[in-house]
């Protein structure tokens, strides 16, 4: 079985920690691999390394940073089903989700690779004669990524690309759940010849890895894509050196269903919105809001669906749509907040259980849950699983003051085909991103970034990039 090194200024190197993690196929509960537990010498040994390397990686013109991530992206589309098979095998991603994660990551480096002769100063006028007010965009110096487990590789590129364009050096630090993709990237990009120290892999815990890489003097910014609970202690131990943060956090996303809908659409979308990697994605449908006079149109089409979707092992079952969850703990936390759910007394139309076909694995039923009421758990609480909750409104300003009684602000969608709902919803819901008439799901090229307890800062397109850079001013007088 492999066991994952860490991965400091350009060496693999083993961890002087004793103690290993080791990681599932959440579908079979086989252990594939081990990582080292990780200490808080790995995390500061990476950042010195990260540190020790920046200065000559900022002096590169950008256009030769960039060469190195079109090399990257270059390196994954070699791999790209060996890749695919590694991610869906440790954490139950359909093989298809997996494969589209990894094709987009390749493009993902592209595309931050494009940005290398955008990254733009401003000249200001001045107040006074003769003089100039440059702003001059400059690198942050140390990145820290801190990833997930749900989307490790795509994220991982999130973190990686922003920050080496812009001439900072990384470190990244794994989720413990899912890091195997990411090692076998740290070790098929030796080829590419990054200078040692500008990319840095260390595995480990976050309460002592993850908490060392948040509390260095060294980190010029955090990046973690996570658990609200994990963004508060990042947010504690970067007040130390008051380090920059950019959390993208968990999501309550509303999807609100108006009766002019076309319900067919609305139907499919919110299912794969909600089924999309078993629900387990900050962006997935966690509540509908469906109007009064179409509710039970709805609710029967939406059982209709629900009832259809497929649940297989991630790897051979090639058409389905969904996998087992990621890990006990999840299917255990799922299981109880549908417990919980009845007891307030929702009813459950579709699922509600865990599948008996299954003798192994984390498997959890795609349910539905109806006669729901707007203070019960599992409309206040994030599900991080494949449970939609429906409710039922009457006007439209009922509909979006429910959906925006919430404590996160991440994604959220509308429903309707009159122009007029469409535009007072997408102005009023506080929300980072609104989806009109469609699944949620962001573009590389949009920003991707949480209101209220769904985080600060943002990632993708052109402000995602600018996350890692500074802004220095200078005032030049001359004569
Ligand atoms: N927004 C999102 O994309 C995600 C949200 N979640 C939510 O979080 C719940 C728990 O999942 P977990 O894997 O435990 O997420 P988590 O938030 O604990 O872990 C995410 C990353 O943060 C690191 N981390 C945790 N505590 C840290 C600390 N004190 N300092 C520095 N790094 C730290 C972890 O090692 C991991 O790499 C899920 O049920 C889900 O609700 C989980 C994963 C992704
Ligand atoms: O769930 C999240 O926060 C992210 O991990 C997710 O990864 C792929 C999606 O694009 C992101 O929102």
């Amino acid at each position: 079985m492999k066991h994952y090194k860490q991965y400091i200024n350009g060496q693999f190197v083993d961890s002087k920690a004793t103690g290993v993690i080791e990681i599932l196929n959440p579908c079979t509960e086989e252990i594939i691999s081990t990582i080292s537990t990780g200490t808080i010498e790995d995390a500061n040994h990476a950042l010195e390394a990260a540190q020790a390397a920046q200065p000559a990686w900022e002096a590169l013109p950008a256009i030769q940073r960039a060469a190195f991530l079109h090399k990257m992206a270059d390196v994954i589309r070699e791999n790209r089903v060996f890749l695919a098979e590694t991610l869906s095998k440790e954490q139950a991603k359909v093989i298809g989700l997996a494969q589209v994660e990894i094709d987009v990551t390749a493009d993902y480096f592209d595309y931050n690779a494009g940005w290398a002769r955008r990254i733009e100063g401003e000249i200001i006028q001045s107040d006074r004669a003769k003089e100039h007010i440059y702003l001059h965009k400059v690198p942050i110096g140390v990145a820290v990524g801190i990833c997930p487990w749900n989307f490790p590789f795509f994220v991982m590129a999130r973190k990686v690309a922003a920050s080496l364009v812009t001439g900072n050096t990384c470190v990244i630090k794994p989720s413990s759940e899912a890091p195997n993709t990411i090692m076998e990237f740290a070790e098929l990009i030796q080829k590419i010849e990054l200078p040692a120290g500008v990319l840095n892999f260390v595995c480990g815990a976050g309460r002592t890895v993850g908490n060392a890489l948040s509390k260095s003097p060294i980190t010029g910014i955090i990046s973690l894509t996570g658990s609200v609970s994990a963004g508060q202690q990042i947010i504690a131990a970067a007040a130390e050196n008051i380090t920059k943060v950019s959390l993208e956090l968990g999501g309550k996303a509303p999807a609100i269903v108006c009766a002019d809908a076309n319900l067919e659409l609305a139907v499919n979308a919110v299912v794969a919105s909600k089924v999309i990697f078993s629900g387990q994605v900050c962006n997935c449908a966690e509540r509908v809001y469906v109007e009064d006079s179409i509710y039970d149109e709805f609710v029967e089409k939406l059982t209709k669906k629900m009832s259809e979707v497929t649940v297989e092992d991630a790897l051979t079952g090639v058409n389905a749509d969904m996998s087992s969850l990621v890990s006990k703990s999840q299917v255990d936390k799922i299981s109880e907040m549908v417990e919980f759910a009845k007891k307030e007394g929702a009813e459950v139309l579709v699922g509600g259980k865990r599948p008996e076909e299954f003798s192994k694995g984390y498997f959890y039923e795609p349910t539905l849950l109806t006669n729901c009421t707007q203070d019960m758990q599992v409309i206040q609480e994030e599900v991080f699983g494949p449970v939609l909750p429906v409710l039922k409104f009457n006007t439209l300003d009922e509909a979006i003051a429910l959906a925006n009684d919430c404590q996160y602000g991440l994604t959220s969608s509308i429903f309707s085909e009159n122009y007029n709902n469409i535009m007072h919803a997408t102005n009023s819901l506080q929300f980072g991103e609104t989806y009109v008439n469609r699944e949620h799901f962001e573009a590389i090229q949009g920003f991707h970034a949480g209101w209220k307890k769904s985080g600060i800062g943002g990632a993708d397109g052109k402000h995602g990039m600018e996350e890692y850079l500074h802004t220095r001013v200078v005032y030049a007088k001359y004569y």
